[in-house]
């Protein structure tokens, strides 16, 4: 006899706009994100029996999720995300737990002549911030996190000592190019109530900054034994830098860029320390993952 294991539903990708105007300065500041909002709940009838009373639309969920931008700052988002998600627990209470994951696009203010420009920005790269959030009657656990922040260092990483034997081709190297799309996810101690969200929101902007800031700074100086060394150190540094943060876990496709020998074209050289012109390898890659929880 089958039964229902899990199931939940909502709306995905509502494309989500917000403008703040300063009125006294005329200063805009503007927020775009992408919301998934999706529901738990006494919800298993409407899949074993046809039954829609307990449906939530998910049109009315999108609804939601513009009529909250409205009312609601969406700064940080992971505020914005709590807040909506404890709406839909207080609104229905047939529904137990909500999920809400935001990816927050980039929208860089403009510099004209010198000064930053009141009400024009630019997409500067495909990297998100991104919030999910799971809110229940028992409390709300957030991850947070940045993707798709592409990185590159010229010089700096090394890769040898790792297994040789019948299946190994890959040349010990000692400096190589280093590049990757950062996917990294800090997950905060669960937070009881929706106050405790509110209380220090501070903590959310904050913390982004500093990881992203460590993300740079130990992909820029660390002399790289491998991916997996460096990720660790930024790992070992953000839960350092953030006292309410559990755990923090990346992902990180290594990217690789192989040497090309010009040797037969007039003796060129252009390998090892020659090497100049190099193919960036579309694929395979490497992907290279871990989670570091404090102890
Ligand atoms: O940093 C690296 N880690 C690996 O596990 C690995 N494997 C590989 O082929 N190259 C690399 N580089």
């Amino acid at each position: 006899m089958p039964s229902l294991s899990a199931a939940r539903y909502g709306k995905d990708n509502v494309r989500v706009y917000k403008v703040h105007r300063d009125e006294k300065t005329g200063v805009h500041t503007v927020t775009e994100m992408t919301v998934c909002a999706l529901v738990e709940g006494d919800i298993e009838t409407s899949y074993t029996k046809a039954d829609n009373s307990v449906v939530v639309a998910t049109d009315s969920i999108k609804n939601t999720i513009y009529i909250k931008a409205k009312e609601f700052p969406v700064n940080p988002p992971e505020l914005f995300a709590a807040k909506l998600g404890q709406h839909f627990l207080d609104k229905y209470a047939h529904l137990s737990v909500a999920h809400i994951d935001i990816k927050v696009h980039r929208w860089t203010r403009m510099v004209i002549d010198g000064e930053p420009h009141p009400h024009s920005f630019w997409r500067d790269g495909e990297e998100t911030r991104n919030v999910s959030a799971d809110i229940s009657r028992e409390g709300i656990t957030i991850r947070s996190g940045i993707r798709d922040l592409t990185v590159l260092k010229s010089t700096g990483s090394a890769f040898h000592g790792f297994v040789r034997d019948e299946f190994t081709t890959l040349p010990e190297v000692w400096d190589r190019i280093m590049s990757t799309d950062v996917d990294s996810t800090w997950t905060w101690k669960k937070f009881n109530n929706l106050a405790e969200v509110e209380e220090g929101v501070e903590r959310f902007n904050k913390t982004y900054e500093t990881a992203r800031n460590i993300v740079f700074k130990v992909f820029a100086i660390d002399d790289s034994a491998s991916v997996q060394a460096t990720m660790y150190r930024m790992c070992e540094q953000i839960l350092e830098a953030a006292p309410e943060v559990d755990k923090v876990a990346f992902s990180l496709p290594n990217k690789h860029y192989f040497e090309i020998d010009l040797s037969w074209h007039k003796g060129i050289k252009n390998t090892g320390k020659d090497a100049e012109v190099y193919m960036p390898f579309p694929g395979p890659n490497g992907l290279i993952k871990c989670e570091v929880s404090r102890s």
